[in-house]
């Protein structure tokens, strides 16, 4: 494809006219993977900078280069304002636009992205078709998982996935649309149909700073939703519970599906009935009303079940085969998962990384359990910091024990993180232990728990490695929680 082909959708690129007819033949923005007739993007990271390697991009024959700042190069380097998303448009040239005319949802919100991404490839499934899913726990294409490092990714890989789906007949995607991805234009030029919005509560201001700016960046996925190649039908699926969802319904130019609970919504839930391994509610939609039965736990799950539903429909997804998928689907890894290896005590590992998700994973824990209520927690180094005593607080209150513990430390210090949770606390709170050795945190609690208790392992989910300075070492809660409860003395 010549460059001048890659660059029609750019408005304003400057470069002399002859460079324009070079032939290229792949897209990179890592210049070890530079091929002979590579289009080399610089993308400025946090760890480094693209333009630092435009030398060894050349040498290993990158015909032309895209920059933000000022290049020395010995092949032709067309100036932009921003690489990443001038990356997502030529990525969407050179993969032919896969999204165009291919349905494609996206999910957003702080959490249940991957909930509703699941109960959406189920559904989907159930109804017939091939899906390709994107998010946090793994990318699937047809019947191939594959591991990821971002909920999002950037816009290379998202391209190839979507053209790599396409190819092999991929008939309905859901993917899970962060907001770093939407602020970096990861998602830019994504072609969706159908978008969600479950909620907006604390996390990630250590990327936007403050709630106004992490709000706006998740409202960009509805006001792309105008940004269409074909005049398919595009909807906006809202949480009209949520404050940011009722502002969201004012904001967006596309038509506007609500769910909820307590205001009145076009999906709503009522009859709800929490138990231990199920949920009973009476699901009312726009198309019918109809009993559901899930095994499914927690009154976000039910939220997660209604935005599902809201989207299924709009496909004219028959409520039949959602009550049937909800039924009977499986729990989502890391999601309120259980431990049992038949002892006398329950044991729950769930993702649950924010305030919000802690507070509401807790009271559902302490719905199911007449005995005491543990919880281990840590919180992820080099993240939100401003989060960290707002969880611990949610601990020690809706837990009888909290063991405050390592999460992902990354590039901080354990202990300094674990500081920052307690440092709240004065001398009446008393109800925790910190243990900077996760497994030997985990270890403690099932030392600690007796019959009837349950102890909630939190914020690591379907994670199986432990991130610490750069390196990621094997560590799955579930399995330092099967093997702490084998060798409990009983
Ligand atoms: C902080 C962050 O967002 N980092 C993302 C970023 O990596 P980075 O900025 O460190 O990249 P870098 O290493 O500085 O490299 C910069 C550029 O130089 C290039 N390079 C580098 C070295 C070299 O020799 N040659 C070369 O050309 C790189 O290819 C790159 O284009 O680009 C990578 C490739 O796209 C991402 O995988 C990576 O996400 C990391 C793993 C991450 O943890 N990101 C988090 C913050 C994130 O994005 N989270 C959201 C939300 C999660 C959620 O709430 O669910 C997500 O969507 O994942
Ligand atoms: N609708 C919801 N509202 C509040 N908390 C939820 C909701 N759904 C799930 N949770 C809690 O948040 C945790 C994360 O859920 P999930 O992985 O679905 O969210 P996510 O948006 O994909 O998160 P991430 O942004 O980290 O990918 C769950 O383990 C649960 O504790
Ligand atoms: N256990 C993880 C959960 C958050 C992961 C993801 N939501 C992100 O922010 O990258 C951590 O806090 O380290
Ligand atoms: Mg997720």
């Amino acid at each position: 494809m010549k460059l001048n082909d890659l660059l029609f959708k750019m408005p304003f690129v400057s470069s002399p006219a002859e460079d324009f007819e070079v032939e290229i033949s792949s897209i990179e923005t890592d210049s070890r993977k530079v091929k002979p007739g590579s289009l080399f993007i610089c993308i400025k990271g946090h760890q480094t900078d693209g333009h630092l390697y435009v030398q060894e991009a050349t040498q290993k024959g990158a015909a032309a280069i895209i920059a933000e700042t000022e290049i020395e190069s010995s092949v032709p380097v067309v100036y932009v304002k921003d690489s990443s998303r001038a990356l997502a448009i030529i990525a969407n040239t050179f993969y032919d636009y896969p999204t165009a005319n291919f349905p494609l949802i996206g999910v957003t919100g702080t959490n249940g992205k991957t909930t509703v991404s699941y109960l959406l490839d189920s559904i989907y499934q159930n109804f017939g078709k091939n899906t390709g899913l994107i998010g946090t726990i793994q990318n699937k294409v047809g019947n191939s998982y594959r591991e990821t490092s971002n909920t999002t990714p950037d816009a290379l890989v998202l391209q190839r996935l979507f053209r790599e789906m396409k190819d092999i007949g991929v008939d309905q995607v859901i993917m899970e649309v962060s907001s770093h991805a939407l602020d970096l234009g990861r998602a830019y030029g994504c072609d969706f149909n159908t978008v969600i919005f479950t909620n907006l509560t604390q996390d990630h201001l250590d990327y936007h700073h403050d709630e106004v700016n992490y709000f706006l960046a998740k409202s960009l996925l509805f006001s792309q939703l105008g940004n269409s190649y074909h005049h398919g039908s595009k909807y906006a699926v809202i949480n009209i519970d949520d404050k940011y969802g009722k502002n969201l319904q004012q904001m967006t130019a596309q038509p506007v599906v609500t769910y909820g609970i307590n205001c009145s919504a076009d999906v709503m839930a009522d009859d709800i009935q929490l138990f231990a391994n199920k949920t009973i509610f009476r699901l009312k939609t726009p198309v019918g009303t109809v009993k559901i039965t899930s095994r499914l736990t927690g009154i976000f799950n039910v939220y997660n079940m209604l935005a599902a539903t809201a989207a299924a429909i709009l496909d004219h997804i028959p409520l039949e085969i959602i009550q049937d998928t909800l039924k009977v689907i499986p729990s989502i890894p890391g999601r309120f998962e259980a431990v049992d290896e038949g002892q006398s005590f329950g044991v729950i590992v769930d993702y649950a990384h924010t305030p919000n998700a802690l507070q509401n994973v807790l009271e559902t824990c302490r719905g199911l359990t007449t005995g005491r209520l543990y919880c281990v927690i840590g919180c992820g180094g080099d993240r939100d910091p401003s989060k960290r005593p707002l969880m611990a607080k949610e601990a020690v209150n809706l837990a009888d024990y909290a063991i405050f513990t390592s999460d992902n430390p990354r590039t901080e210090d354990p202990a300094a993180i674990i500081e920052d949770m307690i440092q709240v606390f004065d001398d009446n709170v008393t109800n925790y232990e910190s243990i900077l050795d996760r497994k030997k945190a985990i270890e403690k609690a099932v030392f600690y728990a007796e019959e009837g208790d349950l102890i909630l392992i939190a914020g690591k989910g379907h994670e199986t490695y432990q991130e610490v300075s750069g390196k990621k070492y094997p560590f799955d809660d579930r399995i330092v929680a099967k093997n702490a409860i084998l060798t409990k003395e009983i």
